[in-house]
C-alpha cells in the first residue's frame, strides 16, 4: 500500500485564500484526522485530493507519483455533502455505484451484501435513501465508499450526526481497513474521538497546516506542566530554576517549566527532577505526574495562538510532518 503526500496545495476562491500551502501525508495502515475551525480549508484540501476541485498551485501524490484518474478511481470517497440518490433503494443504489467503480454484477452484490451487514443496515436494503434516519444513510453513505475495496479512504466528516453505536461501528471499520493497510483520512470537530481513534492527526489554521504528528508529538510541543501533591508550593517552587507556580491549590500544585533544551523519556526535559527534589525536600510527595493535555485543549492552544503573519503560518513545520 502507498502513502498519500499533499504538497504544498494553495486555493483561492475569489479573494478568499482558503488554502496557503498545505502540506502533509497519509501513510498505509494509519487513520490521520484532519482538524481545523469551520472555514480552515479541510473539504477544499479533500476535494482537490479526489480532482473534483483543481488545485492552484501544489501537487497530490500517490505511491510517489501525480495522482491521476485510475489512482482517484481507487479512493474510497465520504463527501460533506453527501453523494446518495435520495429515491433510489439502498441495495440497488450500492450496487450501482460499486459497479461505477468496475465490479462486475456479482462482485458489486456481494460487497453490498457484506457492507450493509457490517454496517448494520442489511435490513434496509430494500428502503429508498430518504426513508433512512441521517445516521443510517451516513452508514449507507460509508458503505458505498467501501464496496469497491478501495486503496485510500478520504472522509469529510464521516462521524457527525451519528449515535454512539454508529461511532464504534465506524470507528471499528476505518481501524480494519487501516490494519489492513489503507491509508485512512478523515475530519472532524469531535476531538475526542479523533484522540481516540487517529494514529496522527494534522490541525489547519487559515489554509495553512500548523501542527501535524501523534497526540504525543503535539504535547511535546507545549511547555511541561507537573502536578505535585505534596508541601504547599508557595514554600518551594521559587527555589526551583526554571520553574514557576501556575496553580496553587493546598497540597496541589501545578509547576510549568520554562521551555528548555531537549526532551527526555516520555517527552520531558529531565529538569523536573529538580523539581522533585525542591518538593521532596519541603516535605513528603503523594503524587508527582506530568499534565497531559487533552488534543481540545493542545486544539484551542493552537487555535487560539497569535495570528502570526500569514507567510509564517504557512512555513510552520508541524512535529513528525
Ligand atoms: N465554492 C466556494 N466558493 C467560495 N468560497 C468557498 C467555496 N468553498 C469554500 N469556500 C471558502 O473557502 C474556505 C475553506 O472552506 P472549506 O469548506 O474547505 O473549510 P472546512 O475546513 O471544510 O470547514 P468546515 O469545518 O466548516 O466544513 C472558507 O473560507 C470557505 O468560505
Amino acid at each position: 500500500m502507498a502513502t498519500l503526500e499533499i504538497d504544498s496545495l494553495t486555493k483561492t476562491y475569489g479573494d478568499v485564500r482558503a488554502l496557503r500551502g498545505t502540506s502533509f501525508d497519509v501513510r498505509a495502515g494509519e487513520i490521520f484526522g484532519f482538524v481545523g475551525s469551520n472555514g480552515a480549508g479541510k473539504t477544499t484540501t479533500m476535494r482537490i485530493v479526489l480532482g473534483v476541485l483543481a488545485a492552484d498551485g501544489g501537487e497530490v501524490r500517490w505511491d510517489g507519483r501525480p495522482i491521476d484518474l485510475a489512482a482517484r478511481r481507487r479512493i474510497g470517497y465520504m463527501p460533506e455533502e453527501r453523494g446518495l440518490y435520495p429515491r433510489m433503494k439502498v441495495g440497488e443504489q450500492l450496487v450501482y455505484l460499486a459497479r461505477l467503480h468496475g465490479l462486475s454484477a456479482t462482485e458489486a452484490k456481494d460487497a453490498m451484501e457484506r457492507w450493509t451487514q457490517t454496517l448494520g443496515v442489511d435490513a434496509r436494503r430494500g428502503d429508498e435513501v430518504q426513508k433512512l434516519s441521517l445516521g443510517n444513510q451516513q452508514r449507507v453513505q460509508l458503505a458505498a465508499a467501501l464496496t469497491h475495496d478501495p486503496e485510500l479512504l478520504v472522509l469529510d466528516e464521516p462521524f457527525s450526526g451519528l449515535d454512539p453505536v454508529a461511532v464504534d461501528v465506524m470507528s471499528g471499520v476505518l481501524r480494519d481497513r487501516a490494519d489492513a493497510g489503507v491509508p485512512v483520512v478523515f475530519s472532524s470537530h469531535q476531538l475526542d474521538l479523533v484522540e481516540r481513534l487517529c494514529d496522527r492527526v494534522g490541525i489547519i489554521k487559515d489554509g495553512a497546516m500548523v501542527e501535524v504528528g501523534t497526540i504525543d508529538e503535539l504535547r511535546r510541543t507545549e511547555t511541561e506542566r507537573w502536578v505535585v501533591d505534596g508541601p504547599p508550593g508557595a514554600s518551594w517552587i521559587g527555589a526551583v530554576p526554571d520553574a514557576r507556580a501556575v496553580r496553587l491549590e493546598g497540597s496541589r500544585s501545578v509547576v510549568e517549566l520554562t521551555p528548555g533544551d531537549g526532551t527526555g523519556i516520555d517527552g520531558t526535559s529531565g529538569r523536573e527532577q529538580a523539581v522533585l527534589r525542591a518538593a521532596l525536600a519541603a516535605g513528603p510527595v503523594h503524587e508527582f505526574s506530568l499534565v497531559r493535555p487533552s488534543l481540545t485543549e493542545l486544539y484551542r492552544d493552537v487555535v487560539s495562538a497569535e495570528d502570526a503573519p500569514a507567510d509564517a503560518a504557512a512555513e510552520t513545520v508541524g512535529v513528525g510532518a
